[in-house]
């Protein structure tokens, strides 16, 4: 048996967020009383939007894997609940380290200079000041700002902040990397130096975790694949295979046969078999 060498487990996480509406069918749902309370306060309804319904995964060291489905499948939700910065409403996360998300992990200072952020970047994730030094020049080279190195990041595209941003949080060599549509932004000599770069970390035992609705990078990058939709792992497996299910899904609803589609994706969410996680201290 090949042994596992575990780097994140998603254990049954569900998430439930709550939203408030000012949709009648919404203000429908409520009971009676409560309903007329409400309306008298002047207060919209509090309806429940499930998000992530038990998603369970198991991604090893060195695996690069992309996330893809359409808007509103609970991708970015999913990352934020990896990364830590959001709990679920019911399961379990587990990283081998702090997960380290782009653009998030890193605070970057708008009214300061490309080189300060980027030193000032590095001490807020730990690193003493002769590591970020000895890691300076190759984030310069990653960024490729140019002379804009120099300028206020706020005098900066959003392409060109994605790649200081993306510079910053890859500096420490994280052992899971959350990327949400880091790269898009960018232009195609930054995808080559980003793709590059998050190969360095996976060969570094780290793993990846991408999100992206650019089905070349996806191809491009990930050995294995994820699709969620309506917050519900559909297909995890092999890129090719997951990818050309999900394009053709996609092709189905924008012909505008939204049956068709849906009940070619129930079929695969029904054969989708998620991984087994025994719990030894249960
Ligand atoms: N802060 C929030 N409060 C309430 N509902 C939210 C919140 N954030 C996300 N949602 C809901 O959760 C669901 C999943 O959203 P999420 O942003 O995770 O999807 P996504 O797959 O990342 O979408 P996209 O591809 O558009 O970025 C959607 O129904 C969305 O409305």
């Amino acid at each position: 048996m090949n042994s596992v060498e575990p780097a994140v487990v998603v254990d049954d996480v569900s998430m439930v967020y709550n939203v408030t509406s000012t949709g009648a069918e919404d203000e429908e749902q409520i009971p009676g009383v409560q309903r007329i309370m409400r309306r008298a306060l002047g207060r919209p309804a509090i309806v429940k939007n499930q998000a992530l319904t038990d998603v369970r995964l198991l991604i090893e060291q060195k695996e690069f894997v992309g996330f893809i489905g359409r808007n509103g499948s609970g991708k970015s939700t999913l990352m934020n609940i990896v990364a830590g910065q959001m709990n679920p409403t019911s399961g379990r996360v587990w990283a081998i380290d702090k997960p380290s998300k782009l653009g998030v992990s890193v605070s970057l200072v708008p009214a300061l200079s490309g080189d300060r952020n980027i030193r000032l970047g590095c001490l807020a994730q730990g690193m003493s000041p002769q590591q970020v030094d000895e890691v300076f020049d190759e984030l310069v080279e990653i960024a490729a700002l140019g002379k804009a190195l120099h300028w206020p990041m706020k005098a900066y595209s959003s392409g060109m902040a994605a790649r200081l941003r993306f510079a910053v949080a890859t500096a420490t060599n994280p052992h899971v990397l959350i990327l949400d549509e880091a790269l898009s932004t960018g232009d195609a000599q930054f995808q080559a130096r980003g793709q590059a770069r998050m190969e360095e970390i996976r060969e570094n035992a780290g793993c990846v975790m991408f999100v992206s609705h650019t089905m070349s990078e996806i191809k491009h990058m990930c050995s294995r694949v994820v699709w969620i939709d309506a917050g519900e792992v559909v297909m995890d497996g092999n890129t090719q295979d997951v990818v050309r299910e999900y394009d053709e899904y996609m092709s189905m609803l924008a012909a505008g046969n939204l049956l068709s589609a849906q009940s070619f994706r129930d079929e695969h969410r029904a054969a989708h078999r998620a991984v087994e996680l025994v719990d030894l201290n249960r």
